[in-house]
């Protein structure tokens, strides 16, 4: 019997303890602040309804959407849109704010507007008119707008590289409020945010805008602490969960992540009708998260081909063939999610546990893949190393299970749709696989992994990190582009599950921006965490 060498994943032990999760208190419930909220959504639609300039009813929709307040106003949003759309005359040729505006919003919800309403602010030459970087509202607004590119459009790339380029010049002598929103936006574009983080911050921001409506700001407050109660809520049963599975624990050499993974599904969808589905993908994520680190870190790759064929036959009598270590995370696999198929056969009478078992096999035969790959020492070219490493980012496994925590109901033509992981999920999938890799790559390599997107190609074309990681940002921008196009596309599927994908994608980004901000429980996430989950705003 030779001695195995195990790598270790150095993770620190976690520091969200479950004593700590499971006694957040509860701050705003009770009928008080449920009727207060009821009474300032009524004041909110009166405000809608006397809000008649096209204008100023698309800055209404643009506030409602930062403050986290659309989703209550659906119905008042889509019609105005409807109308801006389908009016004559709403392109104006000398405002850039209003055009960009309209330009954003319009492509946000769907509607087909082309990157042309952009070249009257051109030069003859083909530029963009220099006497725009007077016009600081509009040169943000156009930088905004710029991100909502589908591929191939290169006005609105000359868009993103003109207001980039200026408005870090202009940063400096703009009022202050401004110049937090020029800095904010250049960190990261509106459209790539986490919903729930943009909330939180422009929440602050709005409050001290001369034109900010009390009503507004007091209903956005409230909205977001009764959200942040509801979210509360679910962590602790997942947190109880988690301590009772006792997988964590078990496997010490694993990630212990289980808040991390809780934040991961309020990045994916925050309503609070959407709690079942939060807590389901949490158990998916941890479990994932857990299964990922036996493959990266701990198994042999005899002991991974096995636990690879036990998931794929999804037999409880191969487990008898696992080591010990595997056996209590299968069965904690097997059992999550046959109650899961379980609920959907309750509820909607359907069986889909092939298609769980088919995505959770996916993704095991991904792992493998790279496990070979790590101890074989074999370096992939990007194109190889990609063509499974959309995969094995565990994304569409995620969203096969998401899917099914969502749909009401569960449709023939999505089912059969779903098999062959649509665009939206793979473009998804692809983009945060490179925010993963420029995230924890450094960190991964130094205890022993595969080669990431940026090895590869470093390794494929002799390029330096730098320019590797240069390179991959490229593919991200050019990987969004692709994004919005899928999001927008004719599909079988609603768009509360689209928007979970990009959602997805917005929230990887972040816990990506600075390092690994799933397995370091750095300042960054504890920070998001805290501002999410914890604590209320004042
Ligand atoms: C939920 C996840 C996105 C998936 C499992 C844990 C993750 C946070 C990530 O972890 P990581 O180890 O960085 O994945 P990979 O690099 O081993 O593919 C991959
Ligand atoms: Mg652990
Ligand atoms: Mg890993
Ligand atoms: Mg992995
Ligand atoms: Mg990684
Ligand atoms: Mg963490």
């Amino acid at each position: 019997q030779t001695t195995v060498v195990r790598r270790s994943g150095n993770y620190q032990p976690c520091i969200w303890d479950s004593d700590y999760v499971e006694s957040l208190g509860s701050h705003c419930v009770g009928e008080t602040y449920t009727r207060q909220a009821e009474k300032l959504r009524g004041d909110v639609r009166i405000l809608f309804n006397n809000t008649v300039e096209p204008l100023a009813r698309l800055e209404l929709v643009d506030v409602l959407q930062r403050l986290g307040l659309a989703y209550h106003f659906e119905e008042e949003i889509k019609r105005t849109l409807e109308t801006v759309y389908t009016s004559s005359n709403k392109w104006s040729k000398e405002d850039l704010y209003a055009t960009s505006l309209h330009f954003r919003l319009l492509r946000q919800h769907g509607y087909q507007v082309p990157q042309e309403v952009f070249s009257s602010f051109k030069d003859k030459m083909g530029n963009f008119k220099a006497s725009l970087c007077e016009d600081t509202k509009g040169m943000l607004s156009l930088y905004e707008a710029s991100y909502l590119s589908l591929q191939g459009e290169v006005i609105l790339d000359e868009a993103r590289d003109f207001t980039s380029r200026h408005l870090e010049d202009i940063k400096e002598n703009i009022d202050l409020n401004l110049a937090k929103q020029v800095s904010h936006a250049l960190e990261l574009p509106l459209h790539w945010r986490m919903l729930r983080l943009e909330a939180r911050w422009f929440v602050d921001i709005y409050e001290r805008r001369e034109d900010m409506n009390p009503i507004l700001l007091e209903l956005a407050k409230l909205d977001f602490n009764m959200v942040q109660e509801t979210h509360r809520n679910d962590l602790r049963v997942m947190s109880r969960w988690w301590t009772d599975l006792g997988l964590g624990k078990k496997l010490n050499f694993a990630r212990d992540r289980l808040m991390e993974n809780f934040l991961w599904t309020v990045g994916m969808t925050f309503e609070p009708q959407f709690g079942y589905c939060r807590k389901m993908s949490t158990k998916i994520n941890a479990l994932l998260t857990t299964i990922d680190d036996i493959y990266d870190v701990y198994g042999t790759l005899d002991e991974l081909e096995l636990f690879t064929d036990a998931v794929e036959r999804w037999d409880i009598n191969t487990m008898e063939q696992l080591p010990d270590y595997m056996k209590i995370c299968f069965l904690a696999l097997y059992n999550s999610v046959n109650e899961m198929a379980y609920v959907a056969l309750k509820e909607q009478g359907l069986n889909i546990i092939s298609y769980l078992k088919k995505a959770l096999a996916d993704i095991c035969k991904a792992y493998l893949l790279e496990a070979k790959w790590y101890h074989s020492g074999y370096t992939p070219t990007l194109e190889e190393y990609l063509n499974n490493g959309w995969i094995s980012v565990a994304i569409p496994t995620m969203l096969v299970h998401t899917y099914f925590f969502m749909a009401k109901p569960i449709t023939k033509e999505a089912l059969e749709c779903i098999e062959s992981y649509p665009n939206i999920i793979r473009s998804a999938s692809m983009i945060i696989r490179f925010y993963d890799d420029l995230g924890t790559s450094s960190d991964e390599l130094q205890r022993g992994d595969v080669p990431k997107s940026i090895q590869c190609y470093m390794y494929e074309t002799g390029a330096l990190e730098e320019e590797a990681r240069e390179h991959i940002r490229v593919l991200i921008r050019d990987g969004w582009k692709k994004l919005n196009e899928d999001r927008v596309a004719d599909s079988p599927f609603h768009q509360t599950f689209i928007e979970a994908a990009v959602n997805l994608t917005r929230l990887a980004q972040c816990i990506y921006l600075h390092g690994d901000g799933h397995a370091s429980q750095d300042h960054e996430t504890k920070d998001r965490v805290l501002s999410l989950l914890v604590e209320p705003i004042p």
